[in-house]
């Protein structure tokens, strides 16, 4: 095949080739020969039974279309009986819990944030690498968390009325976490170091120390006039800079110039919903950036206003201990790698006869591969202290998937000399045969798993197609509240817990979607700690900084502990399919909904498939920025295509909405030079067409998903573009 090296059982697309072997081989302790012949032979082996576990999901599929076809009248107990023989509801195995060793204490002894970057975007991902700090100050400065009213405004340069509030916010939350014995941060004048103690001077001469002296476990500069002061609360920790000279440390009375908090305290690298990656050139890219990520040196150069700005990931902080010994801490997020699911081939490698091969495959050796430099202590900094490699698997449907990827694990272990388990499993509880099935789903992989999470987003896309053909289902605003979703999560932690995951691995929660909305999310995402998550999702570094201010709320394991004590049977309300009892839902109703999901569709897509990005802030019908990845179209999509299944809308009507909401989404980017104005040619411009693609054909989609639309729609968008130049 032409630009394509063959190796083995293998044709390699040559810039894929060339960067393996000149750019990750050189220090792994193995050839580049015996790399690629390895892949073949894993290749050979497992892509049989990927294609076979692909083909049983449709089966089961076509199994449920039928089945609920046939029983209109619909019986839950004979529904329940339908799941358990198609071996959809699987046998439970007995108890057990998890073994997994050599795990950092950032995904077993912290609870904090986790942010998630697409790691296309070399400069979001150097950011996300150094959001495991941010300023309190900047985070409160720059978002709704702090109002705008009586004169707090935030455009333009600074303003000290609004500098005043975050000021005040921020000691408030110095107050509660890190309380003095006497009166209030903001009456202090003067923070120093006596006998290994804090000590805080006020302007009467009136001295205090901390109530709890063990909250303060370091500073910098000199005792007597730190310039930064560190607190540990609930296993994570907050720092109070001090800086005199500084524009805001002068009209601070002790000096203070920020609130730094400890934030995202893992992030995940993401090859899959956030990122486009359709060919070798892309596949390049996001392995080119996550080795510059592990090894230290990956560098982003960008235009911000009139200066060039260089990024580089941040150094480790130094401190010196109350009892004055140096000592540092992490500078840098804990990163996963999240490679993709078993659905995707890849035309970066084919096997022998031309047929592309699984893309999970490939992601799993090339990350390992590349995670072995961490292993080996390669880089200017290690990612595992403890010398793992940290991948999330997302979307696997059931144990036997599940096991398939522990297989794939262990098979990548024994082609990279790594010893068994190196390579830790996050796994995406983000499927409805993973949910119902999530004991057995931990049990294949317990001797490595770290974590379990709550991807409501595709979990809500696959609840929408799996009951497609029993009605249509409630609109899209109400799933968050639905019975299933609800016991879901619940169900989720409950498992977590019952294999032991307290003070191992982690117990995710789902991603803050509306990253401008962070007054909401503040007042909304402590409820995903206080139903037992060590962790939850973010959209950007800012949330992160924000989301941190939960965890020192509330100390995680008690509540884990609390919870653990009562168990409770939610399999029967997963079960409840969420199609709509009533569905006499009035023209307008049923017109804004579709509105609605064509906004979001199209402006996302549009990016998607003619610019490569593959998470993007698309506001909705009321205006609001939303978060929209791969999976939020899956939402979008399925609920267009299940309305227009069951006649609440017709074709031409999603047509003429389609066609609307085009000119919509052509005017909200005019901005843009490089845009392609899709109302200008429907029948041209390929977004268009795949938008339309993904609802009218969303119904045959495998279980819903956007990939095999998107990739093959932005590949043909390259090709049109390579061929105009
Ligand atoms: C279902 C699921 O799988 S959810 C997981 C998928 N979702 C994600 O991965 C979320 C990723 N987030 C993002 O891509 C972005 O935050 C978006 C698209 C939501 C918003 O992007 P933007 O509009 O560019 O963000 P905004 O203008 O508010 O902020 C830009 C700044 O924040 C930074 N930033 C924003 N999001 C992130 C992030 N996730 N990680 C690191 N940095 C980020 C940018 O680097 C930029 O800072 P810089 O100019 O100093 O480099
Ligand atoms: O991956 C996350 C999700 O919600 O889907
Ligand atoms: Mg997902």
């Amino acid at each position: 095949m032409e630009g394509y090296s063959k190796i083995g059982y293998l044709q390699v697309a040559e810039e894929l080739y060339e960067f393996i072997n000149k750019d990750v081989i050189p220090g792994s302790g193995m050839s580049s020969e015996e790399f690629w012949l390895g892949l073949g032979d894993i290749v050979k082996d497992l892509a049989p039974k990927n294609k076979q576990l692909l083909e049983v999901r449709d089966d089961m599929q076509m199994k449920l279309n039928e089945w609920h076809k046939s029983n209109q009248d619909f019986h839950f107990e004979e529904y329940k009986t339908f799941l358990e023989k198609l071996n959809y509801v699987e046998p439970e195995v007995d108890d057990f819990t998890i073994t997994t060793t050599n795990v950092d204490d950032e995904i077993a002894v912290q609870a904090g944030p986790q942010l998630v970057v697409p790691v296309n975007n070399g400069r979001y991902a150097i950011n996300a690498a150094n959001a495991r700090w941010g300023s309190l100050y900047d985070a409160l400065y720059g978002t709704d968390v702090i109002s705008e009213e009586n004169g707090a405004d935030r455009k333009g340069s600074y303003n000290p009325i609004r500098g005043d509030k975050v000021v005040a916010y921020a000691k408030r939350f110095l107050d509660k976490t890190v309380p003095l014995k006497e009166r209030s941060h903001s009456d202090v004048m003067q923070y120093s170091i006596e006998q290994g103690m804090l000590k805080v001077h006020f302007k009467d001469s009136d001295e205090s120390v901390l109530l709890d002296q063990s909250q303060f476990v370091g500073y910098q500069g000199s005792e007597e006039n730190p310039n930064a002061i560190l607190f540990k609360n609930n296993d994570v920790h907050v720092e109070v800079q001090i800086d005199r000279d500084d524009s805001i440390g002068q009209t601070d009375a002790a000096g203070v110039k920020d609130v730094y908090m400890e934030s995202a305290i893992t992030t995940i690298m993401d090859f899959e919903d956030s990122v486009t990656a359709v060919d070798a050139e892309d596949k390049v890219l996001v392995y080119r950036n996550f080795l510059g990520l592990i090894k230290g040196d990956l560098n982003a150069s960008f235009q911000k206003g009139s200066k060039t700005v260089t990024r580089s990931l941040n150094t480790d902080r130094e401190y010196t201990s109350p009892d004055g010994h140096s000592f540092s801490l992490r500078g840098r997020s804990l990163m996963f790698a999240r490679n993709v699911g078993h659905l995707m081939t890849t035309n970066a490698v084919l096997d022998q006869d031309g047929n592309e091969i699984p893309e999970g495959i490939l992601d799993s050796v090339i990350t390992g591969l590349i995670g072995k430099h961490d292993v080996l202590e390669h880089g200017k900094y290690q990612n595992s202290s403890k010398g793992s490699i940290y991948i999330v698997k997302p979307k696997m449907h059931g144990s036997e998937e599940v096991a398939f990827s522990n297989n794939l694990f262990n098979r990548t272990e024994d082609l990279l000399k790594l010893d068994r388990n190196t390579i830790k499993i996050g796994v995406m509880d983000e499927e409805r045969r993973t949910t119902l099935n999530l004991r057995n789903c931990i049990n294949e992989v317990k001797e490595r798993i770290v974590f379990i999470n709550t991807g409501f987003l595709d979990r809500t896309g696959d609840e929408i197609h799996t009951s497609m053909e029993v009605g249509p289902v409630i609109r899209k605003s109400e799933m968050k509240n639905a019975t299933w979703l609800q016991s879901y999560e619940k169900s989720n932690v409950q498992q977590g817990l019952k294999a032991g995951f307290s003070g191992k691995a982690q117990i995710g929660k789902g991603m803050w979607a509306m990253p401008d909305l962070m007054a909401d999310m503040l007042a909304q995402k402590g409820s995903q700690l206080q139903a037992g998550a060590n962790t939850a999702w973010v959209p950007s570094p800012t949330a992160a900084t924000l989301h941190a201010l939960h965890y020192h709320e509330v100390h995680v394991p008690n509540i884990q502990e609390e919870l653990a004590k009562k168990v409770v049977d939610y399999q029967n309300d997963i079960l409840q399919i969420p199609a709509a009892k009533d569905t006499s839902w009035s023209k307008k109703e049923i017109q804004e909904e579709l509105d609605n999901n064509a906004q979001g569709i199209l402006g996302y897509v549009v990016r998607w498939v003619e610019h490569g990005v593959g998470c993007s802030k698309v506001p909705d019908i009321r205006n609001i920025e939303l978060m929209e990845d791969r999976a939020t179209l899956r939402i979008s999509s399925q609920h267009v295509a299940n309305w227009l299944h069951h006649g609440i809308c017709t074709k031409d009507q999603v047509m003429e909405t389609m066609k609307r909401m085009a000119k919509v989404v052509d005017e909200q980017n005019a901005g843009d030079p490089e845009y392609r104005a899709m109302a200008a040619n429907y029948d041209e411009s390929i977004a268009f067409q795949a938008a339309c693609d993904l609802v009218f054909e969303g119904f045959n989609q495998p279980n819903g998903y956007t990939e095999p639309i998107l990739h093959k729609r932005r590949q043909e968008a390259k090709a049109k573009v390579y061929a105009n130049k």
